[in-house]
């Protein structure tokens, strides 16, 4: 199977539009992969609380459209990160002035819709995402023809029993859709690592490039197999990786090495003394 992740550069002179239209000219030259995946919230920037509620789209709105077709010019299945989503309010209103989401979704190569995930964890404590965006709560995978997809985004990466709920439901490969920040970098890294290990499955996790809203982005996306080798990182620019990993290695690492079968559920909290 062949991916290629997308390290998009994320920075504030470029405008959404014309992102959006590089971004689809680099999906479209993707043709002959099976799978693409691009960063959390690359129209935007993770970090650019402002822009959120002035970018946000519904779903099927302009970013939904290119990748569609990006998708389906170049047959690809195409993970295309995230977008502010801008839901309808309860009572319907035609506005779209209900929560925002922060949604990625992923296209078949016919440039349908195969899944739509909003994050779980929000990131900000009490600012930012985390007071901006709602959050979702229902895990997602996707059925490719060689591997099962279990989606996430960014923050998620920190909570190894999202994960676990993923494999429960058949993921054999991770995607994580993130625009993690230089400062944290080494936590990007291992934390990618430890989920494959863990998870004994594969993990794709492309991050973004370039500064915005003054956070300077770490880059470095990173292709992880199950027994947690690094089979590809990106540097701290704009680059198209391109990795090719054969699925069928996460049910042989599963069966040499069968730790997730020992998984001991429902253990007792600890007794008051
Ligand atoms: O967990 C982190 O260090 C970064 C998370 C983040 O930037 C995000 O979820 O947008």
């Amino acid at each position: 199977m062949r991916a290629s992740v997308i390290q998009i550069a994320v920075n504030e002179d470029e405008s959404v539009e014309a992102r959006r239209r590089r971004v689809a000219a680099t999906v479209r030259e993707q043709a002959g992969a099976d799978l693409v995946v691009l960063p959390e919230l690359w129209t935007t920037g993770a970090f650019a609380y402002e822009e959120f509620g002035r970018e946000a789209e519904p779903l099927e709105g302009p970013t939904y459209e290119a990748m569609a077709k990006a998708a389906s010019d170049a047959g690809v299945w195409l993970h295309a990160g995230s977008i502010p989503e801008r839901t309808a309010s309860d009572s319907g209103s035609a506005a779209g002035d209900g929560p925002l989401y922060n949604t990625s979704l992923v296209f078949s190569p016919s440039g349908d819709l195969a899944a739509a995930y909003r994050k779980i964890h929000r990131f900000g404590f009490d600012k930012g995402e985390a007071v901006l965006m709602g959050a979702g709560s229902e895990l997602v995978t996707v059925r490719l023809p060689a591997t099962t997809l279990g989606l996430s985004t960014c923050y998620d990466l920190r909570f190894p029993e999202l994960y676990r709920g993923l494999v429960d439901a058949g993921a054999e490969t991770l995607v994580v859709a993130a625009g993690w920040p230089e400062r944290r970098r080494s936590h990007w890294t291992l934390l990618a690592q430890a989920r494959a290990v863990e998870n004994q499955s594969f993990v794709l996790a492309c991050a973004t490039a370039g500064t915005h809203a003054g956070v300077p982005q770490a880059g470095h996306s990173i292709v992880v197999d199950p027994w947690g080798e690094v089979l590809a990182q990106a540097g701290a620019g704009e680059e198209v990786l391109t990795v090719e990993f054969d699925p069928g290695k996460v049910a042989a690492t599963r069966e040499q090495f069968p730790a997730l079968k020992d998984r001991m559920l429902g253990l007792q909290p600890p007794r008051r003394p």
